[in-house]
C-alpha cells in the first residue's frame, strides 16, 4: 500500500493491527492517548513485539491524507475519539460491543457522530498477539456498500491474514458483540468446575441465541455461521487468553465482578455488553436465557447455583 494509515488506540488490538498495517508495505500513524513506548520500542500491552520503523506511535495525527483509520479503542469509548476522523476516508471500526447507554453498535456510532466518514467493521477470530506475531488468520470487513468493503478488503489482506467482504453489518456486530458474553459464561462453566460437556452445550446454545437476536435485528444468519459468529465464538470460549473467558474463569473460582475485572490484562468487553444484549433483546422480543443469566450474575442478582438452574429447568423443546 502506498497511501499511510492511521490507527487510533495504542492497546493490544491497536498495536496488532498497527504491525499488519505495516506489513502491508504502508507507513503506520499509531495514535494513543498515552504515546509511549516501552525503552525496546515495544507498546505496553503487548511488550513482546518492537515496533518496526515503519509504525509511528504519535499523540497528534499528522496532517496527510491516509488510505483508511483503523479504530480499536473500547466501544464505550469510540465516540470520544471520532473527532479525530480525516472528513472522507474510511474509517474501519474494529471494536466489539455495544455502546451501552444507547445500545448503539459501532457503525451506528460513527453515523451518528460522523457523517461525513464512511464506515466498515473488522471482526473475526483474532487475537491481537498472534496478529501481531504474524500468525495466518482470517476476519471479516463489512460495509453496507459493496464496493468499499472489497476495495477495503483487498487494500487490507495479506497473503497471512485474509479477509472476506460482507456487506451484513447487522449480523457481523452483532456476531462479534456477543460473542463475548458467551465467552465470560464459558469461563464460568470451566472455572466453576462444571465440565467440558456443559461448556459444549453452551456454546452451541449460544450460538442459537446470538442467531435468533441477530436475524431479529436484520442479520443472516450464514453470517452467524461465518468468522465473526462461530469462528470468534469458539476461539473466545474456549482460547485461554481470552480476557472475556478469564473474566468468566475468575467468577467462576469466586470472584467478585469488581475484583476479576481488576484482575484484567485488558478490557473484556462482554461485562458491558451483557446488560445491553439484554435490553436489546428485550426490545426485539427474543430470548436470550444465557445472556440473561450472566448479566444477572455478573450484577449478583443470582448465584451461580441460581443461574445453573434456570438454565437447565426450562421446558424442554425441539432443538431447532
Ligand atoms: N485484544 C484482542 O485480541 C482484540 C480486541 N478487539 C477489540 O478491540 C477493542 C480494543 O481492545 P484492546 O486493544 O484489546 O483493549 P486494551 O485493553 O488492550 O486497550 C484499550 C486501549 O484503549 C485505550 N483507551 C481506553 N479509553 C480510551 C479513551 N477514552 N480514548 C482513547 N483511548 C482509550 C487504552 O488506553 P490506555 O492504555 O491509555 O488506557 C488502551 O490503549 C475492544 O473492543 C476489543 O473487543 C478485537 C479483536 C481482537
Ligand atoms: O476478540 C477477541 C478475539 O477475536 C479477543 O478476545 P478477548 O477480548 O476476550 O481477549
Amino acid at each position: 500500500m502506498t497511501d499511510p494509515v492511521f490507527v487510533l488506540g495504542g492497546g493490544a488490538w491497536g498495536t496488532a493491527l498497527a504491525l499488519h498495517a505495516s506489513r502491508t508495505g504502508a507507513q503506520v500513524y499509531l495514535w494513543a492517548r498515552t504515546a509511549q513506548t516501552l525503552p525496546n520500542g515495544a507498546m505496553p500491552r503487548l511488550p513482546e513485539y518492537p515496533l518496526p520503523a515503519g509504525v509511528q506511535v504519535c499523540a497528534t495525527l499528522p496532517r496527510v491524507v491516509p488510505a483508511c483509520v483503523l479504530v480499536a479503542v473500547p466501544t464505550q469509548h469510540l465516540a470520544s475519539v471520532l473527532p479525530m476522523l480525516p472528513a472522507g476516508v474510511p474509517a474501519i471500526l474494529c471494536c466489539k460491543g455495544i455502546e451501552r447507554q444507547t445500545l448503539a453498535f459501532p457503525l451506528d456510532i460513527l453515523a451518528r457522530e460522523r457523517r461525513d466518514v464512511p464506515g466498515a467493521v473488522l471482526c473475526g477470530p483474532n487475537f491481537a498477539r498472534e496478529i501481531a506475531a504474524g500468525l495466518p488468520a482470517a476476519a471479516v470487513l463489512a460495509a453496507p456498500d459493496t464496493a468499499r468493503v472489497q476495495a477495503l478488503s483487498h487494500l487490507l489482506s495479506t497473503p497471512l491474514f485474509r479477509l472476506y467482504a460482507s456487506t451484513d453489518c447487522a449480523g457481523v456486530q452483532l456476531g462479534a458483540a456477543a460473542k463475548n458474553v458467551i465467552a465470560v459464561a464459558s469461563g464460568v462453566t470451566i472455572g466453576a468446575g462444571l465440565g467440558e460437556n456443559a461448556r459444549a452445550a453452551l456454546i452451541t446454545r449460544g450460538l442459537a441465541e446470538i442467531t435468533r437476536l441477530a436475524t431479529a435485528l436484520g442479520g443472516q444468519p450464514a453470517t452467524l455461521a461465518g468468522l465473526a459468529g462461530l469462528g470468534d465464538l469458539l476461539l473466545t470460549c474456549t482460547g485461554a487468553s481470552s480476557r472475556n473467558y478469564q473474566m468468566g474463569l475468575a467468577l467462576g473460582q469466586g470472584m467478585s465482578t469488581h475484583t476479576a475485572l481488576g484482575s484484567l490484562p485488558g478490557v473484556a468487553e462482554g461485562v458491558t455488553t451483557a446488560a445491553a444484549l439484554q435490553a436489546l433483546a428485550r426490545t426485539h422480543g427474543v430470548e436470550t436465557p444465557i445472556t440473561d443469566c450472566i448479566a444477572a450474575f455478573m450484577e449478583g442478582r443470582i448465584t451461580l447455583a441460581q443461574a445453573t438452574h434456570s438454565l437447565l429447568s426450562r421446558p424442554l423443546r425441539s432443538e431447532v
